[in-house]
């Protein structure tokens, strides 16, 4: 059996743009003529022309749905995808499935036979061609992933019509602590509307899904109590990140009271690996440590580490995936309850914070380069000191036991960043470009 990351990393540096490459050489032999320009001018003015009246017929809405242009096949691309290839095989929609943590779920649930549906709407909160290249490798283990918003209600109603889904794996959301001071709007967007357009599409349903969300340490906040218990107070966030993400858990209480929507939170702890977020830490550190720039080390009052309680992708996935078994069912009908629901909350972290200095030498270690640290006192953006998970709750549940340390994990994400990124040496330019 291939490891996670043999599957996952590219064989040659560059491989998964060969698709890039053969659109190119079809386009260009498409327009070798001039007189052959002129046609396909005429083409896409009548073709656009015509989609323009032919959105008119539809009521406004800020979201684009591509699916609209879709062709008669897409029913049954998407029929195709959901359908489970082994006997009482989940049928699961992902929400955010190009994104870090709806990749490697998605990855793992086709993998062993369920059937999977993507929706993501490739945003450029950060580099939209990484998101595309992972869509691409999901495409390649026929997961289809569909250009789509959760806040587009007509796409999520032709959704739900086409496909029976009996779990949603909901982790389309607005990431990263510190960005919510740059773009709020951003956050009530995606985690406040999108959830409660989702729960809509899915509390409507007969039968209804199981849902299953990424929630966020984040919402422990100023906690000082370690370890963070699911039944410690979380009610004083230290950013709208966290805010949104902790009235996400009352939000969906609220749908599981109301409807009977089965509902599982789970609280990740810093998630990092291969094919992980260019905006954290990690990953922008390994960047501008291998292109010889600064970083920023940020320090908490009285000059203090701060630590995080990192958890490595691969443990992250089989939280998801157990939540995923061990769901119960919806009880609602059509939007009308009929009995109680389960409704769960659980950490899955890893339970042995390692401090950011830390993180900065093992990086150092693994790329053989020597950072140029910048230390500067923690701004007051959102982030908080440390985090810190207890897990007793989803070993005992979910039987859920983390085996990764920061020390394995990371080694594996550099492997995976410099054959993603092209680099055949340490110090070497990048094969491709690193935005
Ligand atoms: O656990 C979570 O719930 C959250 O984990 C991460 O948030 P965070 O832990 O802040 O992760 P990073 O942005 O990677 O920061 C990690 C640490 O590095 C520090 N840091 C970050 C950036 C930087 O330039 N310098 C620096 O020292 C931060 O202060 C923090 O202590 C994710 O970005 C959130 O989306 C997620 O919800």
């Amino acid at each position: 059996m291939p490891s996670l990351e043999e599957e996952l990393f590219p064989s040659t540096p560059g491989k998964l743009h060969r698709h890039h490459n053969l659109m190119n050489r079809h386009i260009n032999r498409c327009f070798a003529s001039t007189s052959t320009m002129f046609l396909w001018a005429l083409f896409l003015i009548a073709l656009t022309a015509s989609y323009l009246s032919f959105q008119s017929f539809f009521p406004s809405s800020s979201y684009t749905s591509s699916y609209l242009h879709a062709g008669p096949g897409w029913e049954r691309q998407v029929q195709a995808s959901a359908t489970p290839r082994r006997d009482s095989g989940l049928s699961v929609l992902v929400t955010g499935a190009a994104g870090f943590v709806g990749t490697h779920v998605s990855l793992a649930l086709k993998k062993r036979g369920d059937g999977v549906v993507g929706l993501d709407n490739f945003n450029n909160y950060y580099d939209p061609s990484l998101k595309r290249a992972r869509q691409i490798m999901l495409n390649e283990h026929k997961v289809f992933v569909i250009d789509g918003d959760i806040n587009d209600v007509q796409l999520l109603a032709r959704l739900f019509e086409t496909v029976q889904f009996s779990h949603v794996m909901h982790l389309a959301a607005q990431a990263g602590v510190r960005y919510a001071i740059e773009n709020p709007h951003s956050y009530v967007r995606s985690n406040l509307a999108g959830l409660v357009t989702l729960l809509e599409a899915c509390k409507s349903m007969n039968p209804q899904p199981a849902v299953v969300w990424a929630s966020s340490s984040s919402v422990y906040g100023l906690n000082e109590k370690v370890p963070f218990s699911e039944s410690d107070l979380t009610d004083r966030p230290a950013s709208l990140y966290a805010a949104t993400k902790k009235a996400g858990e009352e939000i969906t209480h609220t749908y599981n009271h109301i409807y009977g929507l089965s509902i599982t939170g789970l609280r990740f702890f810093t998630v990092y690996g291969p094919w992980g977020r260019p905006d954290m830490a990690y990953f922008s550190f390994t960047k501008n440590i291998l292109q010889g720039k600064p970083i920023t080390v940020y320090r908490g009052k009285d000059g203090v580490d701060l630590a995080r309680d990192f958890t490595f992708i691969e443990d992250i996935v089989k939280g998801c995936v157990a939540s995923l078994n061990t769901a119960g069912k919806s009880t609602g009908s059509g939007g009308t309850k009929t009995g109680p629901a389960p409704y769960r909350i659980f950490n899955l972290g890893n339970t042995s914070p390692v401090t950011v200095p830390t993180l900065v030498s093992i990086l150092e270690r693994n790329l053989k380069v020597k950072a140029k640290i910048v230390e500067k006192e923690m701004p007051g953006n959102g982030d908080v000191p440390f985090t810190h998970a207890n897990i007793s709750l989803a070993r005992t549940e979910l039987g859920y036991k983390p085996t990764t340390d920061l020390e394995s994990g990371l080694k594996r994400f550099v492997k995976w960043y410099m054959s993603y990124y092209g680099y055949r040496n340490h110090g070497d330019d990048p094969g491709k470009s690193e935005r």
